[in-house]
């Protein structure tokens, strides 16, 4: 019933993490037996009290019987009760960790894994799929390994009573397994097709949400809404025909059930008067039927349960499979770089090509360049030439690339990101804030900054002055994303950020918005401190900025066009001279 490559392997994923309570687990199965034995006690007591008691008139020992019937029926609800609670424990614990490490892992996931994939698609992982297993998973499976061994447990025992009645249940067992495969192998289909119109339904909730001012805006509410059913309707449709597999083979068991009592009543009651069975056996026979069919009955829905789990499994597999960036690459060990990379001293692009995938054209061709330490590099050029790409590049966001990055030497491609990145403070165009302080925002929860260093940040860069006249100063609370500061507050933020981070090297890629006029000359001063004093590689947009930097890259299509300090390129009168004079911010 379960496949070795899929079912299989993720029960073993799944047990690799609720190894680590395997004492409760141990419990909680420990109780298996006893339930069992219990649970077959009983049939057993009832051919006593009615065939050795009852029908021979012999009331002496009856209430003692009675008395062990209770007895059994409490200790096997107690002996049930601390199964299920333990196992089910075990199983809670394992889903916690296993959802704290398929985060880690997330977070740790390659830029290209966030470029191809909608968010909606990896919240549905964590959230709705781990829900599905933590939800059904444990509980289906406690039930359905109690309810299988002891069904097979009292079949036998029903077999060496009376194997003509016996007959009777195993006539059915056939059509009610055929039935049951066939109906699991609808229902998975079923259950990935709902699953997946769910996470994309997510996706698509999600960038609706985070554009709804543009929907509301151009009045697209209907063609969103629109879509948004479409959805809806593709995850309704798929859980319909799920509903009907399964009130369909839950109909057919509950008649099979009846069916098979009805004939045992039928055929017993014969033996019965032929006297070749006793009435005990045929009244612990039809009891003990109810305990075989209810369980046979309800291994549809923990079936059900469990190929939701296996659907939601496959999802979460696709996640702790998908490579990590530095999966399968030879790295230099760290105690091998350290020595080298304690300080930074060099930069070197040597003949650097890159494409962001194999079947995508090269947006950087044929890059060189040197960033020496306590120099700075300016790279400008029109939208979509590549300036980003080359800082993705030394910030390892992207590794693939073609030719030669040198970093004091040492190829990047061959440095792990935790051995590097302490030499770079990288200030990006898309700023993130957290609902945190303005302090914790720009220390980003690193212990190691001290208050004193964030607001000597937030000086250096001209934030401090308008963080102090906010109500709490550095602990004012910012709201989600910020959005109770203005843009160039904001950025001014985000600049005290990358400083208060304490690289060796800044790579600020200047945002475009534009800001307030007091703000904006106190994010150019900032610029201009941190050109003057700091090893810097910069992206600018207000060419004012980087007049005075060592190097200007400019580059077209991917490749540096020109190279030179600002006055060798205005001689030149090439394509920066020409975006200078385009600037109007340039004097
Ligand atoms: N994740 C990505 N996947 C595929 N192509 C990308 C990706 N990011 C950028 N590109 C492409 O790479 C090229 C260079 O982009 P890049 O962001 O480096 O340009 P840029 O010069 O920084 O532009 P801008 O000034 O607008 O920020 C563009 O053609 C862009 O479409």
């Amino acid at each position: 019933m379960l496949n070795y490559n899929g079912d299989i392997y993720y029960l073993k994923n799944f047990f690799r993490f609720a190894k680590k309570y395997k004492a409760s687990a141990l419990l909680g199965i420990a109780m298996l037996p006893l339930s069992i034995i219990t649970s077959l006690l009983f049939p057993w007591l009832i051919i006593q009290v009615i065939d050795v008691h009852l029908v021979q008139g012999d009331m002496d020992d009856l209430w003692w019987y009675i008395f062990y019937l209770l007895a059994v029926l409490a200790i096997n609800y107690v002996v049930d009760a601390t199964y299920a609670y333990n196992l089910r424990k075990t199983g809670q614990y394992a889903i916690t960790d296993m959802r704290s490490a398929l985060f880690a892992r997330v977070l740790k996931l390659p830029r290209s894994y966030f470029d191809n994939k909608p968010t909606g698609v990896t919240l549905s992982r964590l959230t709705s799929d781990l829900e599905a297993i933590g939800e059904t998973f444990v509980q289906a499976i406690v039930g359905l390994v109690k309810d299988s061994i002891n069904t097979i447990a009292l079949l036998i025992m029903m077999l060496f009573i009376n194997w003509q009645l016996t007959l009777v249940v195993l006539i059915v067992m056939p059509p009610v397994m055929y039935l049951t495969v066939y109906v699991r192998n609808r229902l998975r289909a079923m259950n990935l097709i709902t699953r997946s119109s769910l996470a994309r339904g997510i996706g698509f909730l999600q960038e609706v949400l985070l554009g709804v001012k543009t929907v509301q805006f151009y009045r697209a509410e209907e063609q969103v809404e629109q879509k948004y059913k479409n959805f809806n309707d593709e995850f309704l449709t798929a859980q319909k025909k799920a509903n009907k597999y399964d009130a369909v083979l839950f109909a057919f068991i509950s008649g099979i059930t009846s069916i098979t009592i009805a004939l045992m009543i039928w055929y017993g009651s014969g033996l019965v008067l032929a006297q070749t069975l006793t009435l005990g056996v045929l009244i612990a026979f039809i009891n003990t039927l109810e305990k075989v069919f209810v369980p046979i009955r309800d291994f549809t829905s923990q079936i059900a349960a469990i190929q939701r789990s296996f659907a939601a499994f496959e999802h979460i597999e696709e996640l702790f499979v998908e490579p990590m960036e530095e999966d399968g690459r030879k790295l230099l060990s760290t105690e091998q770089v350290a020595p080298q990379l304690a300080v930074f001293h060099r930069l070197e692009f040597k003949n650097v090509s890159f494409r962001y995938t194999p079947d995508l054209p090269y947006v950087l061709k044929d890059v060189s360049f040197v960033l020496e330490k306590g120099k700075q590099i300016a790279l400008v050029g029109s939208t979509g030439s590549g300036k980003s790409t080359i800082i993705r590049l030394i910030a390892k966001t992207y590794q693939d690339y073609e030719g030669s990055i040198l970093l004091n030497g040492i190829e990047l491609s061959e440095v792990s990101v935790d051995d590097c990145t302490h030499l770079f403070s990288l200030m990006m165009q898309d700023v993130y804030l957290f609902e945190e302080s303005i302090r914790f925002n720009i220390a980003l929860g690193n212990a190691d900054i001290s208050a004193a260093q964030v607001e000597q940040a937030g000086r250096y860069v001209y934030a401090d002055n308008f963080i102090q006249n906010l109500p709490g100063g550095y602990d004012f609370c910012l709201d989600k994303n910020g959005t109770n500061l203005s843009n160039g507050q904001t950025q001014l933020i985000s600049f005290a950020r990358s400083v208060a981070q304490g690289g060796q090297v800044m790579m600020l890629d200047e945002a475009t918005s534009s800001v307030d006029s007091i703000t904006e000359n106190l994010i150019q001063k900032a610029m201009q401190r941190l050109f003057s004093d700091k090893t810097v590689i910069a992206i600018a947009h207000r060419l004012s900025t980087i007049r005075h930097s060592d190097t200007i890259l400019v580059l077209e299509q991917g490749e540096v066009v020109e190279k030179g300090n600002h006055q060798q390129l205005v001689a030149k009168q090439g394509i920066y001279a020409g975006l200078l004079s385009e600037s109007t911010l340039s004097l």
